[in-house]
């Protein structure tokens, strides 16, 4: 199979991840425990393990007692540390590592390929020898290998380890005592991860029915699925997905010198740890990042693998962080036959199951799951996503709302919930632009770039940088009455036409973005106009609560009337924005009410729950609350600033107090706290009252902390201010 790659010139995307290395012989399924392979290779390559006590050898070369085993005469006593492998024996001087003694075949190979840390490169910039034909390998797949796997196959790059032929009796001893006293201590993922590579079919089942991870990564980043589909090991894969191991996850390796930096490590560690426990035959400069097992197979131009893969739901449009599709690293023949088939299979599958699942759980409960009340706004926008989604809009325009309601009321949470459920969690889906950052003329350049010979030419404009990488993108314009009816012009022109053309003259189309305006203008107006739909709705209620009780349920439910929009709100809008073609162009205008009481309570919930979870999670503290308190919370509410009062009201009455309680040492781990509306305060807070004008204020009733015992008695906490007692009381 791979004596035919050698007459299949690679594709650009796939040059750039091999490297022009003959491959390895697949090893033979059951070649010896993973367990066993994993020992000897690392007694062998000496990684970083603790040594089991007593042994005196250590994986970096420590001596008995954890002293440096010494290997020679060190630079002035500088302790060495020993590390054979790959043609030679890395030495370690004061934690600079060293390649000594060139292996038998070649130059060490920190002079090949680490003259110091580069920067990552491009798969079609990194090639390693492309172009050249890559050479049989030396058993075919499937059968047994002629010579024993595993800690073996290290030494492809010099034969045999120099650590070896110079002291046999002390690694192999290290080795034996190792394995013995390893065994145990490895964890079933890292065994699953070597079972995978080196084939060994009956030790992943048997690791797998012990309980391993079958998802679980290496600390590289990878995961068994992905070894077994670049070591072209498919019973291995098999066994796996029927394990339900995910298709569709991606590496969490980069490149080599990424990875290193990411995770603190010596370059030339992961470099080894990649070749030793992945592969040896991918381009250390290349970025693998995102690559799933279907990318690996491919690259492996595995066709069994890659079958098995498709079946098992990969998916063959998941893009790596190149933006690379398995499509991409095909070369001619049947991996890609099947890729191209299974492309079109998928996306139709895919569609169908997105229908199901828009059918089953559509978009309005989804917002709802996130956004408190806010009904008919959630309604209005939910018709136009569906309408968008299922074609039955102008394909010609891009979809624009206008939200319009005071502050932290939920407009921007609305736009994010619905980016969110277009784009899933793709960030690049959700643009945001705070339009009073564009009030001024100039401003218009930071908006769509710059022209030729004007400064900041070359960094183009913010919004059409973003929308260049994502053109179906959901934008949102923050406060846009802010922006300088210069920038309105050029928006006007997007909404109209779909396209944009930034400072460079380059135009984008995208007309299948959603764009959402939000503005405070006529907020004041709206909040009371809905006020006194609510007071009216109550007044209904009230009469009729006799008759129907039902009823009483209505003050919840109010809808702007058409007539107040066509009145009121709109001549608000002409004034402000002073065109109506701008007013024109906007699908939807969408009305955020200020909250009911019953809102308010469920903010309300939603933030003490948010605390008990941190109490939970931090402090091993059970926070409960009565009704109660959920009601003079509420009280909190500003109409001004939205849900953002009721986020300040939970943190100045109560995370106040359970902060200062934990500081005083009152709260024992693993308690229970109970909040408590608190009426003995009151005679304190009419002291409080008559010196102060806010005459209303005093009324208000305070909350208190108190330990659940045992026996289910409360013992209320005596909290020291953090204040003069009277101020805090004030603040309580
Ligand atoms: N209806 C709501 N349901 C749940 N949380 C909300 C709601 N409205 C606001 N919030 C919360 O309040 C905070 C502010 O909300 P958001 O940013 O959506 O306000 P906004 O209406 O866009 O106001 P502004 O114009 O001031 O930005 C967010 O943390 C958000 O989660």
């Amino acid at each position: 199979m791979l004596g035919s790659l050698a007459a299949r010139p690679p594709p650009p995307a796939l040059a750039g991840l091999l490297r022009a290395r003959p491959p390895l012989a697949p090893p033979a399924e059951g070649a010896g425990s993973a367990e066993q392979r994993l020992l000897t290779g690392w007694a062998a390559r000496g990684r970083r393990r603790s040594a089991p006590p007593g042994l005196g050898v250590s994986w970096r070369g420590q001596g008995p007692g954890g002293s440096p085993l010494s290997v020679g005469p060190g630079l002035g006593g500088t302790p060495l540390s020993m590390r054979p492998g790959h043609g030679g024996t890395l030495l370690r001087m004061g934690g600079s590592p060293l390649l000594v003694g060139p292996g038998p075949k070649g130059p060490p190979i920190a002079e090949q390929q680490f003259p110091g840390p580069a920067p990552p490169q491009h798969p079609s910039t990194a090639l390693r020898g492309a172009g050249r034909p890559m050479a049989s390998p030396a058993v075919p797949h499937g059968e047994p290998s002629p010579g024993p796997v595993g800690a073996e196959r290290r030494w492809h790059h010099g034969g045999e380890p120099k650590g070896r032929r110079r002291g046999a009796v002390l690694p192999g001893l290290a080795a034996a005592v190792a394995f013995c006293y390893l065994r145990d201590r490895l964890s079933k993922e890292d065994a699953l991860l070597e079972a995978a590579r080196i084939n060994n079919v009956s030790e992943v089942s048997r690791l797998l029915v012990d309980g391993a991870d079958v998802n679980a990564r290496h600390r590289l980043g990878w995961t068994a699925l992905m070894v077994a589909a670049i070591s072209r090991n498919s019973s291995v894969v098999k066994v796996l997905l029927a394990a339900n191991a995910d298709p569709n996850l991606g590496d969490d390796f980069s490149s080599v010198y990424e990875t290193a930096k990411e995770k603190g490590l010596h370059s030339l560690e992961v470099l080894v740890t990649r070749e030793d426990d992945f592969n040896n035959r991918l381009n250390v400069r290349a970025n693998f990042r995102g690559c799933t097992a279907l990318h690996y197979a491919v690259l492996a131009d595995h066709g069994p693998t890659a079958r098995l893969l498709l079946d098992a739901g990969a998916n063959p449009l998941q893009k790596n962080e190149m933006g690379h599709t398995p499509l991409d690293y095909a070369r001619d023949g049947e991996v890609k036959d099947l890729l191209k088939a299974s492309e079109a299979k998928f996306q139709e599958e895919q569609r169908r199951r997105e229908v199901e699942e828009r059918r089953r759980f559509p978009l309005e409960q989804r917002l709802k799951e996130h956004i408190i009340g806010q009904e008919s706004a959630i309604a209005t926008v939910g018709a136009a996503i569906r309408r968008k989604e299922n074609g039955w809009y102008d394909e010609e325009h891009p979809l624009v709302f206008l939200f319009l309601g005071s502050s932290g009321i939920g407009k921007t949470e609305l736009a994010k919930q619905t980016a969110k459920y277009i784009h899933k969690d793709v960030k690049k889906g959700f643009i945001r632009l705070d339009m009073s950052e564009f009030q001024e003329r100039h401003e218009v350049a930071k908006f769509i770039g710059s022209p030729p010979g004007y400064v900041g030419h070359e960094e183009g404009g913010q919004l059409t940088k973003k929308l260049r990488q994502c053109p179906n993108a959901v934008v949102l314009f923050d406060e846009v009455d802010k922006a300088h009816p210069d920038v309105l012009t050029i928006m006007l022109q997007l909404f109209d036409e779909g396209r944009l053309t930034d400072g460079k003259g380059k135009t984008i189309d995208c007309k299948d973005a959603i764009f959402i305006m939000t503005s405070n203008v006529a907020s004041d107006e709206i909040a009371q106009h809905a006020l006194q739909l609510r007071q009216e709705a109550l007044e209904m209620s009230k009469n009729r609560i006799a008759e129907n009780l039902e009823d009483v349920q209505m003050t919840d439910k109010i809808t702007i009337s058409k007539q107040f929009k066509e009145k009121v709100i709109r001549p608000i809008l002409k004034a402000h924005f002073k065109r109506d073609e701008f007013l024109g162009r906007i699908n939807e205008i969408v009305y955020f009410l200020p909250f009911c009481h019953s809102e308010l309570i469920q903010l309300v919930n939603k933030e003490l729950t948010f605390w008990a979870k941190k109490a939970q999670a931090r402090h091993n503290i059970t926070l409960l609350w009565d009704r109660e308190v959920m009601d003079v919370l509420a009280d909190g509410y500003n109409l001004h600033y939205g849900a953002r009062s009721i986020k300040h009201e939970v943190e100045r009455r109560v995370v106040n107090q359970l902060a200062a309680a934990y500081e005083q040492d009152l709260l024992p781990r693993g308690c229970t706290l109970r909040i408590a509306v608190e009426d003995s305060d009151k005679q304190l807070l009419k002291t409080k009252e008559s010196s102060s004008p806010g005459a209303e204020r005093g009324k208000v009733p305070t909350l208190r902390l108190e330990i659940v015992e045992k026996d289910s008695r409360a013992r209320k906490l005596d909290i020291q201010a953090p204040l003069s007692p009277e101020n805090i009381t004030y603040f309580l």
